[in-house]
């Protein structure tokens, strides 16, 4: 593996990255692989494969326009039939159908464990989601946990791209584009149609994934903040590039339209020996983000934890925001300072990866999850609402916790085994019940 032609970074595990985000980043495994001065010469360099993947319309504008050029062993194209895949497993996607959307506050405890020999794509089970698949508009929720690595099998999904974010267990991404790891604290995302295996770091893997069916994330606008601040292009990291040389069948399951479909390869689509572009694979730790908020008074709104948006048509309203509740000071004054009692036009998915959250005393758990849908109304339960009113307001430091959120304009609909869910709590309004009558006339 080497880092090409721009600087790269080495991380704890050994693995090499390229940092910044949205980069013209560029690499090669092998010198002299990645032609220079144009992008598909007559005969490229080392007899590899010149292959264009366009994640954005050749026209969008070029602030969001990504593509990447991959210079491979052999071309994509060279491949076998796809056929339906004998079943989709616990993967579901839009328009979500089977249930009716729910506006009651639902809550879910960790996934149960999979039986032996599941591995990350086995053990994805959607939760539910918005939009179409096929309009690539919305998003789906899933959640996953596994036990076993991928072997000879890689994924791509046509439908959308996939943020992860892995709660129990760290991941090695093996990519097109090269290797990433991704721990309990970060997040991966896989670009729309890139193909990529998982293998466990550890023995169990589980997490959650945002399968955005809309235009990429990016970073959120900072307007009056300034330059700096919330999640830093420099701190996200992709591969360099890393190749399979395997002439063994391998079979490639794509996601298109909401199925499954297969077809085995007789070599390992994990070929690409150098690569440069913008539709890149990379990751990030939760932990780095530059939490801002109050320094006089009131709760700020949680926009300002955004770590990714996907914008939708309308300027300002995400197809899907993805907020983190990362270690913070509180020191308002005068100030309930709990996340507070609200409806929202947007519709709220939280998920907890590690301790606890400071709006939820108890019952919402790394692992679990909460949906507040549209105009649901929600907030501190009783537990923290008599605590939070009666506290007294020194400083005080939020780092016993690592929450999150898919935020988005759409409702969510739930699919049937999440509505019919054994692990789905009963009694979950009952957070809210015993709320005593305060006012006095
Ligand atoms: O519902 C939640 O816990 C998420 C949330 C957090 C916050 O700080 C303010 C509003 C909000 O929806
Ligand atoms: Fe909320």
């Amino acid at each position: 593996m080497s880092g090409g032609s721009e600087q790269a970074r080495k991380t704890a595990e050994g693995l090499e990255y390229l940092t910044g985000f949205g980069n013209e980043h560029s690499s090669e495994a092998v010198p002299g692989a990645l032609p220079i001065g144009r992008n598909s010469p007559q005969r490229s360099p080392l007899g590899l494969y010149a292959e264009q993947l366009s994640g954005s319309a050749f026209t969008e504008p070029r602030s969001h326009n990504r593509r990447s050029w991959l210079y491979r062993i052999r071309p994509s194209a060279a491949h076998p039939r796809f056929t339906l895949a004998a079943d989709n497993g616990a993967l579901r996607s839009a328009p979500f159908t089977e249930a009716p959307a729910d506006p009651n506050r639902l809550r879910w405890n960790p996934l149960p464990d999979p039986a032996p020999g599941t591995d990350f794509l086995a053990g994805l089970w959607t939760l539910g989601g918005n939009g179409d698949a096929t309009q690539r508009s919305g998003m789906a929720i899933h959640l996953y946990s596994a036990n076993a690595s991928m072997t000879d099998r890689v994924f791509s999904d046509s439908d959308g791209e996939l943020l992860i974010v892995p709660e129990r267990g760290g991941l090695l991404l093996r990519t097109e584009f090269g290797l990433l790891s991704a721990r309990p604290g970060e997040m991966a995302l896989i670009p729309r149609g890139v193909r990529f295996r998982v293998e466990l770091q550890d023995e169990t893997a589980r997490g959650y994934v945002c399968e955005n069916y809309g235009r990429p994330f990016e970073l959120p606008d900072l307007g009056p903040i300034g330059a700096n601040g919330l999640a830093a292009a420099r701190d996200f990291r992709a591969p360099v590039a890393a190749y399979e040389d395997a002439e063994r069948p391998t079979e490639v399951l794509n996601k298109f339209c909401g199925n499954l479909w297969t077809a085995t390869y007789d070599h390992s689509p994990l070929d690409v020996v150098a690569w440069h572009g913008t539709h890149v694979p990379y990751v990030y730790d939760l932990r780095s983000f530059n939490v801002l908020g109050s320094i006089s008074y009131d709760h700020p709104d949680p926009s300002i934890f955004t770590v990714l948006t996907s914008p939708s048509d309308t300027a300002g309203l995400a197809g899907v925001d993805f907020v983190v509740f990362a270690p913070r000071w509180l020191v308002g004054e005068d100030t309930f300072r709990p996340p507070y009692f609200h409806r929202n036009v947007m519709s709220e998915y939280m998920g907890l990866i590690d301790g606890a959250y400071d709006a939820k005393a108890e019952g919402f758990v790394p692992g679990g999850g909460s949906l507040h849908n549209m105009m649901s109304a929600h907030g501190p339960d009783r537990e923290t609402f008599d605590r939070a009113s009666a506290a007294e307001l020194k400083p005080q430091k939020i780092d016993d916790g690592l929450a999150f959120m898919f935020e988005t304009r759409w409702p969510i609909t739930a699919t049937a085994q999440a509505a019919g869910a054994d692990h789905l709590q009963g009694g979950y309004d009952d957070v809210w019940q015993g709320l005593e009558r305060h006012f006095r006339a």
